[in-house]
């Protein structure tokens, strides 16, 4: 249905300056608004409860700069209508789209109207979604409370990761959804920004801060238990001034790059202090409960089954049954955060894998 829309026109357009101009994001974007609009369907007046008159009610939100991605259609159904309809859509879809994800990993966007309506952002939220796959369904949407909520308390979402620094955040935000982010983390980045850069990776300086940050969120994991995450919401408020600097825009990436090398490749001792600063790290931002927390202690337990199943000494000072311990505690809160997230995307998961490893890991 397409072919003569687009086919026809496509090698021009992607050799054009226009298109080679656009960002990696923004030729998606052109590619996919072409093919919407190239849609029949989409042009259709339709009854109230169709999709398409559904998706036309939502809030529209135009880029804040006005650009819209230029259409790879073949001249007859370039029109000015089609432009319009373009804008008109494009500026919808921004406002309105769902990243979807099965175990955490994102493979698409989508848009649930309802949703759209109800739900407005924080970057501490109190729910978030879920999708649920299930062959020749279509994909549900749940979402998922993290603590209880009072009565006449707003439920809210996150439309980003609240890990993303301060200010990558609100300009996605004001970019993308055209509103400025008042919740208690924006308040917090606000009044320490600027944040300054952390010391040298590797350095003694960074390792002695690293030490702080995973005794001021876990408390000392070097005593038995080790696993005992805050319950307390809003940690980053009582963050101290020393450690600003790990909300540095260059912090993060590094870090979580660093431990899932290692955790893969080894060392393994490094992988297990690596993965307990990036726990520290996300217990101190995300709500108790939020299920990155619960997939990455998950990882962490899995890394220390790889260090019991192939060098014990890895870990300076611990033996194959503290190790274990270690591994039972990590993989117990996992569970708890997981639990309450329950089963989403397709078949198998991060659930699955607990159920697993708790069997390897009996005593
Ligand atoms: C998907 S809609 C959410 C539902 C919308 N409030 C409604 O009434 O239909 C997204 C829009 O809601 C508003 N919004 C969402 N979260 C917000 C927040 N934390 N602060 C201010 N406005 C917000 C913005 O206008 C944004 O473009």
């Amino acid at each position: 249905m397409h072919h003569k829309k687009i086919c026809k026109h496509y090698n021009a357009f992607v050799v054009s300056w226009k298109y080679q101009a656009l960002t990696t994001h923004d030729k998606v974007d052109a590619l996919l608004l072409s093919q919407l609009v190239a849609d029949p369907d989409i042009w259709r007046t339709s009854p109230s409860s169709d999709p398409v008159s559904s998706f036309l009610d939502l809030i529209k939100v135009p880029r804040p700069d006005g650009f819209v991605p230029p259409l790879c259609l073949s001249k007859g159904v370039h029109t000015t209508d089609t432009v319009a309809l373009a804008e008109d859509l494009y500026a919808r879809f921004s406002n309105n789209n769902f990243v979807l994800h099965s175990h955490l990993d994102s493979y698409a966007h989508g848009v649930f109207p309802l949703a759209s309506r109800y739900f407005n952002h924080s970057c501490v939220p109190n729910a978030v979604c879920k999708y649920v796959i299930t062959p020749l369904e279509l994909v549900r949407m749940e979402v998922v409370v993290l603590r209880d909520i009072n009565e006449r308390e707003e439920v809210t979402i996150p439309y980003l990761d609240p890990a993303l620094p301060f200010q990558t955040r609100q300009d996605a935000l004001r970019v993308n959804y055209g509103f400025e982010c008042a919740c208690s983390l924006c308040a917090f980045g606000r009044r320490v920004e600027p944040v300054p850069k952390p010391p040298t990776q590797g350095s003694a300086e960074l390792r002695a801060l690293e030490d702080v940050l995973r005794s001021f969120s876990l408390g000392d994991v070097s005593q038995g238990q080790g696993m005992r995450v805050p319950a307390a919401p809003g940690a980053f408020e009582r963050l101290p001034k020393e450690l600003h600097c790990v909300l540095h825009e260059s912090y993060l990436p590094f870090l979580s790059e660093a431990f899932s090398k290692a955790s893969h490749e080894g060392p393994y001792g490094d992988a297990v202090e690596r993965g307990l600063t990036l726990l520290a790290f996300y217990a101190m931002i995300y709500p108790p409960s939020y299920p990155q927390i619960g997939m990455h202690t998950l990882e962490l337990a899995k890394t220390l089954w790889n260090v019991i199943c192939t060098d014990v000494g890895a870990v300076t000072g611990a033996d194959e049954g503290q190790l274990k311990g270690h591994a039972r505690a990590a993989l117990n809160f996992a569970a708890v955060g997981l639990r309450n997230f329950g089963p989403e995307g397709d078949l198998g998961g991060p659930l699955e894998e607990v159920r697993v490893l708790a069997g390897l890991l009996q005593p």
